[in-house]
This record gives C-alpha cells, structure tokens and sequence, in this order.
C-alpha cells in the first residue's frame, strides 16, 4: 500500500499517532493553536487523509486540498463538515458513533441533577466560606425522581438518557424525533409525542440531537412560551439549535428556571457572554464525551476509520451523502 500525506488537526494520543505514522506521511498541525496555522494551511494541496475534531472544514479548507480522498473525524456530530462541498467531491467522511453514547448520557443526566440541585452553586456556597447556618430556602433545589424528562433527539445518546431517566429515576419519558422510533423501555414507560407536546409536557427538556439547516434554530421564543414554567432546559446537542436571546429571556422572564449548557453559539465561549456568568446557568465547556475511557475509544475508532478508508475498505462508520435529486 502507498504512503499517503495524513494532517491530523488535533492532538491524538501517541499510540493512535503512531498507527498512523507506521502507514503514512503525518504532518500534526492545529490550526487553532498559535504557530501551527501556517503548518496546517501549507499541507493542505497535498494532503489526502485529515483527522481531528472541532476546527471548522468548511469550502474554503476543502478548496484548498485538492487530492483530499479522506476526513475522519474524532466525533459523532458532523456540523463543522460542508456535508454538500464533502458529498459532491466524493469524500469519504467518517465519525465515531456509539463509542461515546454512554459517557455523553451520563453527563447529561449530571446536568439534570446538578441543575435541578443547584449543585455547582451548593459547592460555591461552601467553598465561600459561606456556611455559617443550615440552608435556608432560598438555597434549595427540586426533585428530580418522578419528573418528566422530555428528549428532542431519540437516538443513541437520546435512548440512552430515557433509560436513565425511566428505568433509575421512575421518570415518564416524552421524546420526539422525525423518524417514529419505538422506545426500547417497558410499555408505558415513555411515549413518542410532537415536539409541541414535549414542549409541553417536560419538567427536563433535553436537547440530543444534530445541528443542521432544519433545526438550526428550533428553539426560539414560540417553543419557549410552551413550556412549563420552571421547566429546567439541558442543551447537549449544539449551541445553535437554541436562539440565545430567547433563552436569556425565558431564563430571565420565566419559563425557565435554569439551564445546563455543554455546548454554545461560539466555542470557547467568549469572555464577555452573559451566558458564562448567569446565576442559572450551569455552563460546560463542551465536554461530553471527556473521559480518558471515551476519548481514547473515540481516536482509536477515528483512527481506524482513517486507516481502513485510505486503504480503500469500508470504514467502521462513515457519513452517507443524502443523493443529490
Ligand atoms: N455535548 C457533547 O459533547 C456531544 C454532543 N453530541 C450531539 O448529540 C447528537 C446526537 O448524537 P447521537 O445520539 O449519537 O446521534 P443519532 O444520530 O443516533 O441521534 C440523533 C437523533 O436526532 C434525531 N433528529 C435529527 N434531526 C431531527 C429533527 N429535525 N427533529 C427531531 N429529531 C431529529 C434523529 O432522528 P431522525 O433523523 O429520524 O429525526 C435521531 O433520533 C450529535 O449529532 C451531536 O450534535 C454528541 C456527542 C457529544
Ligand atoms: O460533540 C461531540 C461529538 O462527538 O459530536
């Protein structure tokens, strides 16, 4: 098999990183990092395998690399990709499903609790020195057990969260999705709703889903009006599926009584956003799927992807353009 020229735009760890210099020409360039940009742009006509996450490749990177045959992307999501710009030159794109499914419910369901608990301001509370009495009311939180968890996405991370929600936390569960899905819990356990009726209905509204031209957007001010009040909304999914306005307001104004945050408009979240400083809001810097388990699981399935595409076989999960009509 033919060396390829490979530019791996994120850190990977060295066993992965040497899979792939055992097979290939690497060049390591992020081009988020200060005096690696230009290492990045400069390998981009040659190169004919990428793998990393986060930085955006949009058209503009795309032109840039003519002989471009490979992307494998150390994530589930696909929306820093131009999907129609990958599809028309023929690139095989491929992602990291499943491996992260469990770990990213998990987090979600720690943003349930710590939301619903007031736990980061608890710990505050304490670190401050400011435990000098019991708590008062005014410092607590709402049961979470027997709440309704509504879901917008039922897909593996969405399914995995019910059965958290469901099976250990005695919670009904609304969920809506485009495609029906049957739920994978006990009869009765959760029902398949439109998305006004998860709206409605949810004390949690989970947002578990991907970021693309139809639901850019999808929570505005309408969906907020919806909801219950002191409705708790957790946004794993992206940034922009919710218009930011619209959440300060709801968080301000009411419905919302507070929100948990892994994922934003722009990341890193800049300095001066009101979203990082909003008494109800529990901000994360976008980490999901950071555990060292997960993480490792994830470059060595992107990894893999890369190798078996740059050898021609199938990779282990790989992007389907939709057929243009
Ligand atoms: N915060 C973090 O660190 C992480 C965030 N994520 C985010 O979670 C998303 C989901 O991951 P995963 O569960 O593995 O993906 P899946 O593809 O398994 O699930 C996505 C679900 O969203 C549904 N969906 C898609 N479009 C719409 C729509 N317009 N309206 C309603 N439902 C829709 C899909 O069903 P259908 O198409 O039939 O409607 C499917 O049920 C990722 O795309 C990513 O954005 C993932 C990992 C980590
Ligand atoms: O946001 C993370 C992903 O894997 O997608």
């Amino acid at each position: 098999m033919s060396r390829r020229k490979v530019l791996v735009y994120r850190q990977l760890p060295p066993d992965q990183l040497a899979r792939i210099e055992q097979a290939h020409d690497v060049v390591v360039a992020n081009p988020r990092v200060d005096g690696q940009r230009d290492a990045f742009l400069n390998a981009l006509p040659t190169v004919e395998g990428m793998i990393g996450s986060s930085y955006p490749i949009d058209e503009e990177v795309l032109k840039q690399a003519p002989r471009l045959k490979v992307i494998s992307s150390i994530s589930v999501g696909l929306d820093k990709f131009s999907l129609h710009a990958v599809g028309r030159r023929g690139i095989m794109l491929c992602h990291t499903p499943g491996v992260l499914t469990e770990t990213v419910a998990d987090l979600l369901f720690a943003m349930v609790l710590a939301t619903s608990r007031r736990v980061a301001e608890l710990a505050r509370y304490v670190r401050d020195g400011r435990w000098d009495r019991s708590v008062g009311e005014d410092l607590y939180g709402w049961d979470v057990h027997g709440k309704t968890m509504g879901i917008v996405g039922y897909g593996r991370i969405g399914q995995a969260l019910a059965h958290r929600a469901a099976l250990g936390f005695n919670m009904p569960v609304l969920y809506h999705t485009r495609t029906p899905v049957p739920s994978g819990l006990p009869e009765g356990r959760a029902l398949a709703v439109t998305l006004r009726d998860v709206l409605m209905g949810s004390d949690f509204l989970v947002l578990v889903l991907p970021l693309t031209e139809q639901t850019r957007g999808l929570i505005g001010p309408q969906e907020f009006a919806l909801m219950k009040p002191g409705a708790i909304l957790i946004n794993g999914a992206r940034g922009p599926i919710v218009q930011e306005a619209a959440l300060l307001h709801a968080l301000q104004h009411g419905p919302l009584r507070a929100a948990g945050l892994d994922v934003f408009d722009t990341e890193p979240l800049p300095v001066d956003s009101p979203l990082r400083t909003h008494p109800k809001v529990l901000a994360l810097p976008h980490v999901g799927s950071a555990t060292h388990e997960t993480r490792q699981a994830m470059c060595e399935m992107a990894t893999t992807n890369l190798l078996l595409a740059l050898q021609g076989k199938p990779p282990l999960a790989a992007y389907a353009p939709v057929p243009s009509m």
